[in-house]
């Protein structure tokens, strides 16, 4: 299995060498260069399987001869060992033909720990295979950060740098990432929004003399681990309720646009999907795409659903390479006007394709309060604010097929919104009883890339 760039002229590579590489040298997103199939009876066969037997199934045929088959079961059963859910990802019903997607039940308590707990697992064994040393830089905008910190904190051949956006993302996602003890975790606060944190990542990663001094790695869903493993849900998901004999579609809290895209990759391998909703919420440059072709940034507005406070949707990249014909050149000079112009128009034909894959749906402020309230008479759910513009606008495109949407992160980290919505404080788990009692570790930096890199090189271990 080969791994190609979205811009189409960065070297091929296997896929140990695009998930320890992160961003290409072109600036572009490595995909498979095929994408493996699934037959019917091999979907039918996952039925009854364990979330961790149907994750190797999935997952198997995109690493290649990375990992042999023992480890990589190895490595997938100790990455969801930690969940605290025999079922790790489990269906609940909310409506007679719409289910949620409980995603939340890995340690940091967002969907990020399905893809980072074994990222986790993957990275360690490839740097014990190889004996680097690395950094890890990664952007958040408040959970893709504690997940990454949870995988890697502690670890003696990693140093973990996260930025985040100062005053933006919620107190218990802060804490998360700013209270683990371990030396090698760094939080860093960066005075601008999640926009230019991650610009900042990519900036890096295009500074080569940066990127090979410090063995810079990424963790973000630019790199393609973190994709493939959200794939997997989607397939458990879909046959339990009735897959490949029934077909499904699902309702998606979108920001980064990994998440999706994680969907759109089950569809082509195989999986009968009727429909992928994309729902934003008032930040809604992806719907706004989708209606008019033309994608047109505009700046963030902060929301009661920080995660998805996004306006640069990393992996809307990888969409657009699949809409072009995986046409690198194409997909390069829009990527190049969106970053000098702020701006760029699709074709015809590649927005086309794109409405015929996605439909899409936006949730304002009052109406993701609203939804929280009222889910909580029809189904007894208490949503976070993520999860609950997904119900919203999955109530919306909802039609014969069954629904299911994506609940992407606990309740309890967005406290303050939903006690608001529903008059409910939700609590956190036992284990995180104390995080308001434990000292923070955090600091404050500039948006600038120079600042940044001169940070972390003073800060890792050498
Ligand atoms: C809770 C939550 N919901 C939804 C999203 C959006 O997911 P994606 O960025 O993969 O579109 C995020 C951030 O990624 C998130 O943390
Ligand atoms: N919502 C994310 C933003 C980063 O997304 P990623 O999937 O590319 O890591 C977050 O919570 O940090």
């Amino acid at each position: 299995m080969k791994y190609v760039s979205t811009r189409g002229a960065a070297p091929v590579l296997t896929f140990e060498e695009a998930m320890m590489t992160g961003l290409a040298r072109d600036g572009g997103l490595y995909v498979p260069e095929v994408i493996p199939q699934m037959t019917a009876d091999q979907i039918a066969a996952l039925a009854g399987k364990t979330y961790e037997e149907a994750a190797f199934d999935v997952m198997r045929p995109f690493v290649g001869d990375t990992f042999s088959d023992e480890e990589f079961r190895r490595l997938i059963d100790a990455a969801y060992a930690g969940f605290g859910h025999a079922a790790r990802a489990p269906l609940k019903q909310l409506a007679p033909n719409h289910f949620l997607l409980e995603l939340f039940h890995g340690p940091t308590l967002a969907f990020k720990d399905f893809a980072m707990q074994l990222i986790g697992q993957m990275f360690q064994a490839a740097l014990t295979r190889s004996g680097k040393r690395i950094t890890i830089v990664g952007a958040t905008s408040g959970d893709t950060g504690s997940a990454a910190i949870e995988a890697f904190k502690g670890l003696d051949n990693v140093d973990v740098f996260i930025l985040f956006p100062h005053g933006r993302v919620s107190e218990v996602q802060r804490r998360q990432m700013t209270t683990p003890a371990e030396a090698n975790v760094h939080a860093l606060a960066v005075d601008g929004d999640f926009d230019d944190c991650q610009a900042a990542l990519k900036d890096m990663f295009n500074d080569f003399d940066f990127r090979d001094e410090v063995g810079l790695a990424g963790v973000n869903s630019i790199n393609w681990g973190r994709v493939l493993a959200q794939v997997v849900y989607y397939f458990t998901s879909a046959v339990s309720l009735g897959a490949p004999h029934r077909k499904v579609s699902f309702t998606v809290p979108t920001g980064n646009f990994g998440d999706i895209f994680a969907g759109y990759i089950a569809k082509r391998m195989g999986l009968p999907i009727d429909r992928l909703v994309i729902a934003t919420n008032q930040n809604d440059i992806l719907h706004r795409t989708m209606e008019t072709g033309a994608q047109i940034k505009e700046g963030v507005t902060p929301s009661i659903s920080p995660s998805m406070d996004i306006q640069v949707s990393s992996n809307f990249e990888r969409a657009l390479f699949e809409a072009y014909g995986r046409d690198g050149a194409v997909v390069a000079a829009q990527m190049d006007e969106l970053k000098d112009k702020g701006a760029f128009t699709i074709s015809q034909g590649a927005i086309d394709f794109l409405r015929d894959q996605f439909d899409s749906g936006r949730a304002s402020e009052d109406e993701t309060l609203a939804q929280i309230k009222a889910e909580i008479s029809r189904s007894g759910e208490l949503l976070c604010p993520h999860s609950a513009v997904g119900v919203k606008v999955a109530d919306e495109h909802q039609g014969a097929t069954p629904m299911i949407t994506l609940a992407t992160a606990h309740p309890a980290k967005f406290p303050d919104a939903v006690e608001q919505a529903s008059g409910i404080r939700p609590a956190l788990p036992d284990r995180m009883a104390d995080l308001f009692d434990r000292p923070e570790r955090v600091t404050r930096v500039a948006n600038d890339l120079d600042a940044l890199e001169t940070l972390i090189r003073e800060r890792r271990a050498k």
